[in-house]
């Protein structure tokens, strides 16, 4: 998959690698003023963005973004050469942590940062939107930059997505969901509506190329092909990028799949609206934090967690986890194996019939309780002793916003 984009992200280089905050670290919350102006999802700057065209003035609000990226790259730079005399004080700060900016929400008047992939018009960017309507979104150029930006304090909260419905599964975030300790703390569902975008004048015939991320170049494939498109189908880092892209490069043989918010930032027009294979186009979005919300049993919540079946005894581990959840009536809504990294392969020999090799996994599985409930509680409890390997990713309240297929993004 190519990164195309110019846009100023965070990006891994400038996300310096420093312990967790919990290690002899002196790590303290971000100034407010480090990031202060950073893009921010709020239906005014979205009007302001509305005449952004590429190749015109740049609009304010992306020329303050430039300058906190360039910002934030000093202060990367500073902490780099810091690293290398051997101090360890993160410098991107200036308070010490508080006991509000432990809390799981911001408190009252303080806008919260939300770390997302992806660039502005990015569907990302507008499940940040949803889940906290007037946060500072703050666009990374990885998922894996997201989730260090919460670690090290950029950003409060990373949205990212994990599956849909017609896609489905987004494998690498289960992967970065163990790789990291950040917290599931929230999901957005986002009905995701796809527009086919080229630069203006530019017709179906002139297009050999089609670019976008992955999933939305999957969720579109039968509509672009009845739509007589030929042209070559190219995977990106991000819808938006892509429509991003194709602004900047001035290119007139491609066309991107993005939103039609992404068309407004960029420049671009709407050559075909809709062009999801299905209307009831739906992805799902989990929201990730430092610290774990404190679950309850007043709304629905959600629990995700991920196991590792003892040595040579995955399907039966298996069916006795779904059992322990079957028996006590618990939902289960999601359930997904990826390889287990540190332990991809398991090796059978017999003597007579030569070498097996068995694939061992891991499964990620989401059920429809709260670790608040002693039903939960126990079923957890007897999964443990299934298992070689137990971890609670989060226990959440469920996204129950009424079901409104394909809306506009
Ligand atoms: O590329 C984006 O805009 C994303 O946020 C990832 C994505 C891609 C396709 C559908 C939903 C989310």
């Amino acid at each position: 998959m190519q990164s195309l984009t110019p846009y100023p992200r965070v990006s891994l280089k400038s996300v310096i690698r420093t312990n967790s905050p919990s290690s002899t670290n002196r790590v303290v919350a971000p100034s407010r003023r480090v990031v202060k102006s950073a893009y921010r999802f709020d239906s005014a700057s979205a009007v302001a963005n509305a005449d952004f065209k590429f190749a015109g003035d740049v609009g304010s609000t992306r020329a303050d973004w430039q300058s906190t990226c360039a910002i934030l790259a000093g202060k990367v730079a500073l902490q780099q050469k810091d690293a290398v005399k051997g101090h360890k004080t993160l410098d991107i700060v200036s308070k010490p942590v508080t006991i509000s900016d432990l809390l799981p929400a911001p408190i009252h008047g303080s806008t919260i940062r939300v770390a997302y992939q992806g660039v502005p018009g990015a569907y990302s960017e507008a499940a940040a939107g949803k889940a906290y309507p007037n946060c500072e979104a703050i666009p990374c150029d990885q998922f894996e930059v997201a989730f260090q930006a919460v670690e090290l304090w950029i950003a409060d909260r990373a949205v990212l997505p994990v599956e849909n419905s017609l896609g489905g599964s987004i494998h690498r975030n289960y992967d970065l969901l163990l790789r990291h300790n950040l917290h599931i703390v929230g999901e957005v569902q986002l009905p995701v509506h796809h527009c086919l975008l080229a630069l203006p004048g530019v017709t179906a015939e002139h297009l050999t190329r089609v670019i976008s991320h992955p999933q939305a170049l999957s969720q579109c494939e039968h509509t672009l092909t009845q739509l007589g498109l030929a042209a070559a189908r190219e995977a990106v880092d991000d819808t938006a990028g892509a429509a991003e892209f194709i602004a900047t490069k001035n290119l007139r043989d491609t066309a991107a799949v993005a939103s039609s918010r992404a068309a407004e930032l960029y420049g671009l027009e709407i050559l075909a609206d809709g062009v999801q294979d299905d209307s009831s186009n739906v992805t799902r979005f989990v929201v990730l934090a430092r610290e774990p919300v404190v679950p309850r049993t007043d709304r629905p919540f959600k629990t995700s967690v991920v196991f590792a079946a003892p040595d040579g005894e995955g399907m039966s581990a298996l069916f006795k986890v779904l059992s322990s959840f079957a028996f006590r009536n618990i939902n289960l809504t999601k359930i997904e194996s990826r390889p287990h990294r540190n332990q991809p392969i398991r090796v059978v020999e017999d003597g007579e019939s030569g070498t097996a090799k068995h694939f061992e996994y891991l499964y990620y599985v989401d059920f429809e309780a709260s670790m608040a409930e002693a039903n939960a509680q126990n079923a957890l409890a007897e999964v443990r002793e299934f298992t070689s390997f137990l971890r609670v990713l989060g226990s959440y309240p469920m996204d129950m916003t009424p079901w409104c297929p394909s809306k506009r993004a």
